[in-house]
């Protein structure tokens, strides 16, 4: 099963485009669990529990991880959310990019060592970058196009004046992926949430691509204008949300309060589908 089948599978299944983010910060854990980087598997695995029939996917973020040395306690995660999960792709967002000999290895760690089933890319260092995560068979890989923060506008706004009818840099990117980077049709694109006009554009210019949208929540991008924006039969979009349902409570009820806030993220989602 590629990444693109199981993430149609889940969405169909949980009926869903929510994408659980597993951004574990041990300073806003509660209180049995504070400060305790040793009690990171534990914090996310009762999320993952407590979201498995709402989510279209998990999005581990390794810094948060790695950060705490904690990499062990991501390993044994990824193989929890197997267990309890099987039917919920994960896209580990690594956010690589580099030339192609350290991307072989980066691309065994994604897929090898912690068996994700998609990872997050930067494609600013070009197409050889990205190829060594393409020789994974029915792996995904999203790439970095128009990001949710205010200094995406930095370079993603720029524009091409050499590339034909001058595209904004993440215009371009967009053609690309959906055009000639596309070898095996493994690859998607990450639109901010917080910027509705965008992910409509990126829409037009990628049409079947999947799309991650992180941004509501925390970032207080709009849901509503994400779906009506982004969605469209057979081609998936995935609505991330990490810190709004993580750190929903900071009592013993957190996998509760995570649970509803998934929920209520979920339900607003698919409302907007009309
Ligand atoms: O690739 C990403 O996931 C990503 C891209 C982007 O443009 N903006 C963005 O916020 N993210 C990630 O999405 C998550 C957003 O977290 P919250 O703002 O807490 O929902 C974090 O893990 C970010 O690293």
């Amino acid at each position: 099963m590629t990444f693109l089948d199981m993430l149609r599978a889940a969405e169909q299944q949980n009926g869903s485009m929510l994408c659980v983010g597993l951004d574990p910060e041990p300073t806003r854990f509660p209180a049995q669990l504070k400060g305790d980087a040793n009690k990171i598997y534990d914090f996310c695995a009762r999320i993952v529990d407590a979201t498995a029939d709402l989510a279209i996917a998990f999005k581990p973020q390794i810094a948060y991880f790695a950060a705490h040395r904690a990499e062990g306690q991501l390993e044994r995660l990824m193989e929890h959310m197997r267990r309890v999960a099987p039917h919920v792709p994960i896209i580990l967002d690594a956010k690589r990019g580099d030339i192609g000999s350290t991307a072989e290895q980066y691309a065994k760690e994604a897929f090898d060592r912690y068996g994700a089933d998609a990872v997050t890319l930067s494609p600013f260092m070009g197409f050889d970058s990205v190829m060594p995560y393409l020789k994974y068979e029915g792996k995904g890989a999203f790439l970095l196009c128009r990001t949710s923060n205010p200094g995406g506008d930095d370079l993603q706004n720029q524009r091409l004046a050499s590339v034909d009818g001058q595209p904004l840099l993440y215009e371009h990117v967009a053609r690309l992926a959906q055009g000639s980077w596309n070898l095996n049709g493994q690859l998607g694109l990450v639109v901010g949430a917080t910027y509705p006009a965008e992910i409509e554009r990126v829409r037009a210019l990628a049409p079947t691509l999947p799309l991650l949208i992180p941004g509501v929540g925390a970032q207080g991008g709009d849901a509503v204008a994400t779906v009506r924006a982004g969605w469209k039969p057979g081609a998936p979009i995935v609505v991330n949300s990490s810190r709004a349902i993580l750190y929903a409570s900071s009592g013993d009820d957190f996998q509760e309060a995570a649970r509803r806030e998934a929920l209520r993220t979920r339900d607003l989602l698919q409302a907007a589908r009309g």
